[in-house]
């Protein structure tokens, strides 16, 4: 067994090897060295997992055994969905999306997403349904990397592109809070849980099947949009 301080430790190392901050794409993203299109297009598909996620967070809901944990795990499902009167990160993402000069009902329609971002997505929200609790609690912990992605992200962008301005990447700002309170409880949750070798294996295995749908949703967009530059049939073209 590890100790639960050991299990963190490897956690935080499978992030610093594969997390997506690391991918070509987000460097060409951050660093201000895509035009407006392919930034339109990483925007455009990346819709697809925000609108995913309420999906993912209630079919885990469903299944949590307490009303501590539906209740925290509820939370997620009013961030990304908001509640009626706030609106919720999905909403947030489609502002990006028009903030970027994108049709709102096209982004919707996800006529113009890649397959391959489908195929990501639609995998991690059955991974979650059908794995154990643990499995899909720990597939969620990418997010203890995604503060830091999100404020390279912003500033590089605000810096870097004139088509995008704070009310354009205003999505980001609550996820700043949200993240790390989403991590507080999920990583305690499988520091707590995990109580032989094998369970913490999965917990490892998950995070790591996490971080590699998040690479190849950018392998997909770097494809289609940077080089060679090929979109798929059907495809958004900038
Ligand atoms: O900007 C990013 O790079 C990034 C990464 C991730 C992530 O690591 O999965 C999430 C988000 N953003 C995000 O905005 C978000 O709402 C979110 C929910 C989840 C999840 O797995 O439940 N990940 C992420």
């Amino acid at each position: 067994m590890l100790s639960p301080e050991e299990l963190e430790s490897r956690l935080r190392a499978i992030g610093a090897e594969r997390y997506h901050i690391l991918h070509p794409f987000h460097r060409l993203l951050h660093d201000g060295r895509l035009d407006k299109g392919q930034v339109q297009a990483w925007a455009l598909n990346r819709y697809y997992y925000q609108a995913s996620i309420p999906a993912k967070d209630a079919s885990l809901l469903a299944r949590l055994p307490t009303p501590e944990l539906r209740r925290e795990w509820r939370r997620r499902l009013v961030d990304h969905d908001g509640d009626g009167v706030k609106p919720g990160g999905v909403d947030r993402w489609l502002a990006l999306c028009e903030g970027l000069g994108l049709d709102r009902d096209y982004v919707v329609s996800l006529e113009g997403m890649l397959p391959a971002t489908r195929f990501a997505v639609d995998a991690y929200v059955r991974f979650v349904r059908e794995r154990s609790v643990l499995e899909a609690v720990a597939s969620s912990l990418t997010e203890m990397f995604s503060p830091n992605i999100i404020s390279e992200r912003v500033s590089g962008m605000l810096r870097n592109y004139d088509f995008v301005n704070e009310a354009t990447l205003a999505y980001f700002t609550p996820r700043l809070t949200q993240a790390p309170q989403d991590v507080a409880f999920a990583l305690d949750y499988v520091k707590r849980e995990a109580r032989t070798r094998a369970g913490q294996e999965q917990v490892l295995a998950a995070l790591r099947f996490k971080c590699d749908l998040l690479w190849a949703q950018l392998d997909a967009l770097h494809f289609a949009y940077v080089a060679p530059g090929l979109p798929p049939p059907g495809a958004f073209r900038p």
